[in-house]
Order: structure tokens, then sequence, then C-alpha cells
């Protein structure tokens, strides 16, 4: 039986089998946030244990720092000291830090972007779209505070090792279609808790047709579909996005590194615990409805009606979710107005997004009394985005270009929508006050965020050009 991807990897990295069956695998690298780190660090001085490695770490500011253009820190008293506090933690331990100076961004964003992030290799972090990073061909996953704090003192993580699915997309999407869509589509298919106790490897032409910025999109809504680990195999695509990056090998060892990865794809006969395919041929943009991701729809449908719903437990948790989200049933997605566009978050904020935003956004005005925001992923997307004169195009429209961080995601630095209001996000997660408290998301990608700011109502490109 020829491994899999994934039963390669984790191989690779396994230290010992423990009593009890899990396993003792090495972490090559560790990825770091304020939100979570801090604290880390602080139990680790408490116990005064020493950091094992402290080269293996490397360090942003993303949860709490402040989008203000001009922001030195947080926008209030506690998130400032929070992020000093990993500055100087940072300084004192030997950890690398991404700061504001120097190519800061969302965690999931730069890890990639300077070449940390490497087919093969295990990557934690403190965070759960951790699974980002699967897009190259890593394992990788959230680990929890005190796995934190076990994996900065020891360099290792222990962690039973999950069953593996495969999930094969059939069928190449139209080209309106973006990963965002694909994986939403997924996720309302599957469901929320399909990948639960399993890594998922995404498989198939339109997975392999993706360049790696979409396949980061695809791979960051893993744990929205219950996967902690979500894999796709690296190839000639991987090595060249790869190639030149900070901290990629180079040279010699740049070529020794692709031989290695060559080999770690699955194995045409390997066999997955599960499998399972999706037909993605005829897929729509997909939008959020309900305060679950699997509750998706296609932009040209409508939401729901629980009356028509044979399971009682559905219809409850259809009729909550309408309930907390202002809906009718039956009502058209194109008919819902939207007060804020976020096109920002790990999920949709590199460059790629930007551009594709941008393209939409381009000579028009947003709709009147509606509030949209576009946060860059990093300060090397944001540089890169005024290079090209996107964030002239948004502010011409009437968008406001912020500085980089999670911001409204999670609303974790006060970058909140307010009571009431509804939010079109191009972000990860539609949980009942996810961004902000009464807050109402609605998911989508980058083209459908920014063709509702134009329109004021749910909108694809295609039904932005209709109207105008
Ligand atoms: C705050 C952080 C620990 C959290 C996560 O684990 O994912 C956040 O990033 C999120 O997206 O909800
Ligand atoms: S952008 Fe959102 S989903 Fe991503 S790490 Fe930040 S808070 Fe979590």
């Amino acid at each position: 039986m020829a491994n899999t991807l994934f039963d390669k990897v984790w191989g690779a990295h396994e230290i010992a089998v423990l009593p009890g069956g899990a396993s003792l695998l090495h972490v090559d690298r560790h990825l770091m946030h304020e939100l979570t780190g801090v604290e880390a660090i602080k139990t680790l001085e408490r116990r005064r244990v020493p950091i094992r490695n402290p080269d293996l770490t490397f360090a942003t500011v993303d949860h709490v720092i402040s989008t203000r253009p001009g922001r030195q820190a947080g926008d209030a008293p506690w998130s400032t000291a929070m992020v000093n506090t990993l500055r100087e933690q940072a300084e004192e331990k030997g950890i690398r830090m991404f700061d504001i100076d120097r190519s800061q961004g969302i965690v999931h964003v730069i890890g990639p972007e300077l070449g940390l992030t490497l087919p093969g290799l295990s990557i934690v972090c403190g965070d759960s779209h951790t699974c980002t990073h699967g897009a190259f061909g890593a394992i990788s996953w959230g680990i929890g505070s005190s796995e934190l704090v076990h994996v900065l003192a020891t360099q290792t993580i222990r962690q039973i090792r999950p069953r593996t699915m495969r999930i094969n997309f059939t069928g190449m999407p139209g080209p309106s279609i973006t990963a965002k869509d694909m994986i939403l589509h997924v996720i309302g298919v599957l469901g929320a808790s399909a990948g639960t106790g399993y890594a998922v490897e995404y498989a198939g032409p339109a997975i392999t047709a993706l360049d790696m910025e979409a396949r980061m999109t695809l791979c960051n809504l893993s744990i929205e579909l219950g996967a902690k680990i979500g894999m796709i195999a690296p190839d000639e695509t991987t090595f060249r996005y790869v190639q030149g990056r900070e901290f990629a090998p180079s040279g010699d060892q740049f070529d020794r590194a692709v031989t290695y990865w060559r080999s770690l794809p699955s194995g045409t006969s390997a066999s997955f615990d599960r499998e399972e395919d999706v037909d993605v041929s005829q897929i729509r943009p997909q939008v959020t409805w309900g305060t679950s991701p699997e509750q998706v729809v296609a932009i040209d449908g409508a939401v729901p009606d629980p009356a028509r719903m044979a399971d009682a437990k559905k219809r409850l948790g259809v009729s909550n979710a309408l309930d907390y989200m202002k809906l009718q049933p039956g009502q058209r997605i194109d008919e819902i107005k939207i007060d804020h566009v976020f096109i920002g978050s790990c999920t949709n904020s590199r460059i790629s997004d930007l551009r594709a935003a941008a393209s939409v956004v381009k000579g028009r005005r947003i709709a009147a009394g509606l509030t949209a925001w576009v946060v860059p992923g990093s300060s090397q997307v944001k540089s890169q985005a005024e290079r090209e004169g996107l964030h002239r195009i948004f502010m011409e429209a009437g968008f406001q270009w912020r500085e980089p961080g999670c911001s409204m995601c999670v609303g974790a630095n006060g970058d909140m929508v307010p009571p009431g209001h509804r939010c079109l996000s191009t972000s990860n997660r539609n949980f009942v006050g996810r961004q902000g408290p009464g807050s109402m998301t609605h998911l989508a990608s980058p083209v459908v965020a920014a063709a509702t700011a134009i329109v004021g109502t749910i909108a694809s490109p295609e039904m932005m050009e209709r109207q105008s």
C-alpha cells in the first residue's frame, strides 16, 4: 500500500509512539501571535523553563493590533500592553518577530510569504486557522494553550494520529468561481463536522489548477469543515511560489529540497480511511445565510424554509439561525441589504484577492450608507497593492484602506460590526456575534464582497453589471 501525503509527512516527524497510542512529533515551525503567545511565554517564565529552540518560533502581531493608519500598537491600553509585551518577550528570548517595521501581518499570510511555510514540514500555531499552511503539503494545525507551552519547552508535540480523508473535486468550475466558493460548497454538501478526526487531502484537476493563494484560501476553511489538518500535494506551482522567498532554501539546497518534495504526493494506490467526491462543475458563487459556514447557498438562491424540513433538529437549527440573522424563510439572497463590507482576514486578504476585488470596484462608488473596509493581510501585501495603485481604486470608491491585521474578522482589536448591522465578509466564520455582539455575517468571496459594496444588496459582479 502506497502511503498518502499525510502519512509520509507525519512519518517523517514521528519521534515516538507514546504509551496510550499518541505520537510525539517534532515541530519544524512554531508560529506565534500576541493573543495566545504572550500568555504561553509568561507561563514558561513562571515555571522557569527555557524555550527549547527559539530559532524555530516566529512571532507577529495580528489579532489585537490596531489597523488604523499611523498605528503603533493597540487602540486600547490593554491591547497596546499585549503587543508591547510580545515585543519584549521576543527580544529577550531571541524569537524572530515580524513587527510593524518588518513584514508584519496575519500569521497565516506571512508564514507562506516569507518562505517559512514549506512542503513536508510540521507547523503549529496557537490558532485554529493554521490549517492554511497545508496548501503547501505541510502538516499544519492549530494548538491549544497548554500545547503551546509544551511546544515552546520541547519543540515537540503530542498528537493523536488523525484518520485520513480525501476529497476529490470532480469537474472544473466556471471562470467566475473562486476557491472560496469551492470550499464553502464542500462544507455545505458535507457539513461543518464532516472532517472531525480527519486529516483531509484535497485533490483533483480543479485543485491542481489553483494558484498558491487560492489553495491557501481553500485549506484555510478546513477547520470549518471540522478538520484540523487540510492538505494539497506540492507540485510545480508550489515550488515556483516558494523559490526565492526569504526563508526558503536556495541554490543547491533548493534543488535537493524539490527532489524530496516531489516524493511527497500520495501514490496512485494510496488508500484513505474515507473518500468523498464533490462535483464543482455547476457551482455558482456561494454566500452563507446562517450562523455556521455549512449554512450556505448559491448567490442566486434563497434562504431555506424550516417548515419544509422533515428533521426536527435541523428545523430548529435553521429557524434559530434565521432568527439571529433577521431573515425570512425563502427570502432571496440578492435581496438582502448589507451595511458593512469587510475584505480581509487570513482567508482572503492576499494580493490576488485585492486585485480581484479592485477590478470589480474600479471606477465605481460604494452604495450610499454602506461602510466598506479593505484590510490587507500583511505589510508586504499592502505595499504591493499600493505599488499597483489598488489602494487608490478602493479609496476613490469610498472604501477605507487600513493597516494589516485580523481586524473585523473577529474584532479582537475593537474593529467591530455594530450590533444589528449586517456584514458581507471575506473571512471564514459567521458564528453568532463573531464580528461583534449582535452583528450578522454573510461569508463570500472577494469579488462578491466588492460587487455587494457597490450594489448595497448581496451581488456577484455579473449581477452588478446587469444593474448598471
Ligand atoms: C484567537 C484565535 C485563538 C482564534 C483561532 O484559534 O482561530 C482566532 O484566530 C479565530 O479565527 O477565531
Ligand atoms: S484573520 Fe480571522 S480567522 Fe484568521 S487568524 Fe485572524 S482572527 Fe483568526
